[in-house]
């Protein structure tokens, strides 16, 4: 693969990436949270806001992606201190994966302790709605199984074990809390809980695709998330994974819908209020400090 020609980063690259984001800021976050595409107007709700393009942060990749704005921002969330990415990175934007999923690392360095990642997705579920909210209970690794593994490669035992778990990939409480939280606002008509599947994308999917990987037990898809989640997992951070159904999957020949990432942005801005009023509850209420 071309991409793997480039010189991986080293531990000691992180920690100079992490060392220079702590002396440039008085914030010290314990929660980070990914915002997917159309979702950034989650991170203009943080108080006492110090933010970096991501052009001025030592090795970090640059986002390429239209609602992908391409900044790091610390800040308050609900009284919790937080690190958002307002714009994530895609293996489809031709990066390798490690790259892809080098803000992860970073997190840990950070000192950050829960990561939220939510992502905009279509859905495969017959049942789901453009609008819907799904709590992700647990990922199908497409990719993976074709050898597009994160963690391919040489093993840095300081960030965490060759042989990580996944079987609990998305954690179970935080997953009860985000259901419990979403009845308390009222949002139980769209929250769902369920699969989602990385593609590598930029495609979308045939009708043919979105069959196959209904029946393979997905009910949503997307072309992010789960690489992060992976490494996130690898050096022991605590997940939570949200995805907004933005477009119904084409699942009938005889249809005349097509997906677009206008209609994805469009319903990231329609559900945005909810939406952030969902991520900003449950922040408030995730406890912290390794107390879990
Ligand atoms: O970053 P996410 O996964 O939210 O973005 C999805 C996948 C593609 O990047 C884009 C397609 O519209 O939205
Ligand atoms: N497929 C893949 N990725 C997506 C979709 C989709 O239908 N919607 C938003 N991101």
């Amino acid at each position: 693969m071309f991409q793997e020609d480039e010189k991986r980063f080293s531990y000691e690259d992180h920690k100079t990436t992490a060392d220079w984001l702590l002396s440039k800021t008085h914030h010290r976050p314990l929660i980070a949270i990914i915002c997917g595409s159309g979702l950034g107007a989650l991170a203009d709700s943080l108080k006492d806001q110090v933010s970096f393009k991501y052009s001025e942060i030592p090795n970090f990749p640059q986002s390429t992606v239209h609602g992908h704005a391409g900044c790091l921002i610390f800040g308050n969330l609900n009284g919790k201190p937080c690190v958002c990415m307002k714009g994530r990175f895609h293996f489809y934007e031709g990066y390798p994966i490690w790259k892809v999923t080098f803000p992860i690392r970073i997190f840990h360095l950070l000192g950050v302790e829960t990561i939220i990642v939510t992502n905009a997705a279509g859905g495969l579920n017959q049942e789901y709605k453009v609008g819907d909210i799904m709590v992700i209970k647990d990922h199908l690794n497409l990719p993976g199984f074709a050898g597009n593994n994160p963690l391919v490669g040489p093993n840095d035992e300081r960030f965490g074990t060759r042989f990580p778990s996944m079987s609990d990939a998305y954690n179970a409480d935080l997953r009860k809390l985000a259901c419990t939280v979403g009845k308390e606002l009222g949002f139980s008509d769209f929250i769902r809980e369920g699969v989602y599947c990385v593609l590598s994308g930029p495609s979308f999917e045939t009708i043919a695709e979105c069959r196959m990987l209904n029946c393979l037990g997905a009910d949503a898809v997307g072309m992010s998330t789960v690489h992060e989640v992976i490494v996130a997992r690898h050096c022991g951070l605590r997940v939570i994974g949200l995805s907004l159904i933005t477009n119904k999957s084409v699942m009938e020949y005889d249809s005349s819908e097509k997906p677009n990432h206008e209609e994805v942005l469009e319903t990231g801005k329609w559900r945005a209020e909810q939406f952030q009023t969902f991520v900003s509850t449950l922040v408030g209420r995730i406890e912290l400090n390794n107390n879990f």
